[in-house]
């Protein structure tokens, strides 16, 4: 046993069943990140998780939730900090769940996630030695989200709140403006809430599944400045909404949109299916690679523009296209992707579930006058072993859950040459690339991209060749 301060507390060393409960006190070094973010240390055989760390802390952790092999502890004291830490560039970064790595270096993060996904494909994938670049990053680390959303709550003194909640819990961290949010949302995020509260709406309450107001969610073009609000609404009854709306976009001369989502459901999905233009228009313009797209409140679009568009120019860069190749983009949101490699080979097909997202692609294609290029509503796993064509080379975008099973059968069935995936979690990545490369497919290459600075998250994408 030894002390610190006036901490009494246990070493590793000193190691026995009787030390390792909820509520101890014990010293570690942090030695790793894990992939949500978290510090690891070791305390004898014994893993600690401890948010807010980093490798080279040296801290106090008391014990929380503790299993036989691991526990979840929290940060008590840190005794020798690592040479990896940073003053975060956020005065919540301590409480606000929205950031993870606000403390830790900028250069060690990129460092740090090259790490996670190595780890990923060599554990979950089986693949030793991965061909993993260093990762990819943007200019800004800081003000580069395109779009936030928020929950809205009441506080107990009835003040209408907006933010992020607090690292595992759903206690809200109240918000005025976000760092890693594009700076010009942070008026609307400060003052909608301030009107919000003038016309005295009321505001969800996920308990009773009672009130109106759920979330708020802001985007912005980056290249256009074009602003859109949206309120998602319990039931869409919002008495003065199409006044406040009219309101908004004549202070706002940049904001050319407010919609109501509608989602009557209990449940953690943000948006639900009904989306309504209330004032203004029901997109906003962007420009990415070199094409005009219109992007809708609720459809997907990368919240790092900046750094998508360089992980767009890897792929173009890694395919090394003749302009006779097909090319399907499954998972294909609103063309992000289909419309600019449409322009370099001789024909793309995307596929995508989300009935809005189909219209929006095939709007985007007309838009930019791109012909070659047409997109399938349905589910990939679906539309991918009905396609009429045999295409050369399949694009992956799944969301966090990876692809079905289904869906790497049936690539293993069509044999494209190449597979382009792109992913947001190594872990999935990993996973399906071990069904990928048992059965024919060669790992060439992985370039990770960091579209999420400050955060644990990682964007990859996988080079197979067959
Ligand atoms: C990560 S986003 C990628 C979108 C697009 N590739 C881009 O770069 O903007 C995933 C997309 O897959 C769609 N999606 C999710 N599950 C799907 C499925 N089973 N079949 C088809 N599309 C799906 C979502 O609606 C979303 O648009």
């Amino acid at each position: 046993m030894i002390k610190t301060g006036n901490i009494l507390l246990q070493t590793g060393s000193e190691n026995s069943d009787d030390l390792w409960k909820q509520g101890r006190l014990v010293e570690v070094e942090i030695t790793d990140l894990s992939d949500t973010g978290d510090g690891v240390g070791r305390f004898g055989e014994r893993v600690v998780f401890v948010p807010d760390t980093v490798v080279g802390d040296r801290i106090t952790v008391r014990l929380l939730r503790v299993k036989p092999q691991y526990a979840f502890g929290k940060l008590q004291e840190i005794i020798t900090p690592s040479t990896h830490r940073t003053r975060p560039g956020c005065i919540v970064a301590d409480k606000c769940g929205g950031c993870q790595w606000q403390h830790i270096g900028y250069e060690y993060q990129l460092e740090a996630k090259r790490n996670l996904v190595i780890q990923a494909l060599e554990r979950i994938g089986g693949i030793s030695a991965p061909p993993v670049d260093a990762v990819l990053a943007g200019d800004s680390a800081l003000g580069y989200r395109n779009k936030s959303t928020y929950p809205v709550c009441l506080s107990s003194t009835q003040k209408v709140q907006a933010g992020y909640f607090q690292k595992g819990s759903h206690q809200l961290v109240n918000l005025n403006q976000c760092p890693v949010q594009d700076a010009r949302l942070n008026p609307l995020l400060s003052e909608v809430k301030q009107d919000i509260q003038g016309r005295g709406w009321r505001i969800y309450n996920e308990k009773h599944h009672r009130g109106q107001i759920r979330h708020l969610s802001l985007r912005v073009g980056r290249r256009t400045g074009e602003m859109l609000l949206t309120l998602v609404v319990k039931d869409g009854d919002l008495p003065g909404i199409e006044a406040q709306a009219e309101a908004w976009l004549k202070r706002y001369p940049q904001l050319v949109g407010v919609s109501l989502n509608v989602n009557p459901d209990r449940t953690n999905a943000i948006f639900g299916e009904e989306t309504r233009c209330i004032a203004g228009k029901s997109f906003l313009r962007e420009v990415f690679a070199d094409l005009e797209f219109q992007i809708r409140p609720d459809t997907f679009f990368q919240v790092n523009t900046e750094v998508a568009e360089l992980l767009l120019q890897e792929i173009v860069g890694q395919l090394d296209l003749q302009g006779n190749e097909v090319l399907v983009d499954a998972y294909s949101g609103i063309g992000t992707m289909s419309l600019p490699l449409a322009k370099l080979v001789r024909q793309v097909i995307g596929l995508e579930v989300q009935r809005e997202a189909v219209e929006q692609a095939a709007a985007n294609a007309t838009l930019n006058q791109i012909t070659n290029v047409s997109f399938q509503m349905g589910e990939v796993e679906n539309l991918l072993p009905q396609l009429a064509v045999t295409p050369d080379i399949v694009l992956l975008d799944p969301p966090r859950k990876g692809c079905d099973r289904a869906v790497l059968d049936s690539l293993l069935q069509i044999q494209p040459s190449r597979i382009v995936y792109v992913s947001c979690k190594p872990a999935t990545l990993a996973r399906d690339l071990k069904v990928l490369c048992a059965d024919g497919y060669q790992l060439v290459r992985v370039q990770p991209a960091d579209f999420f600075p400050q955060t644990a998250h990682v964007e990859s994408v996988a080079f197979l060749v067959r």
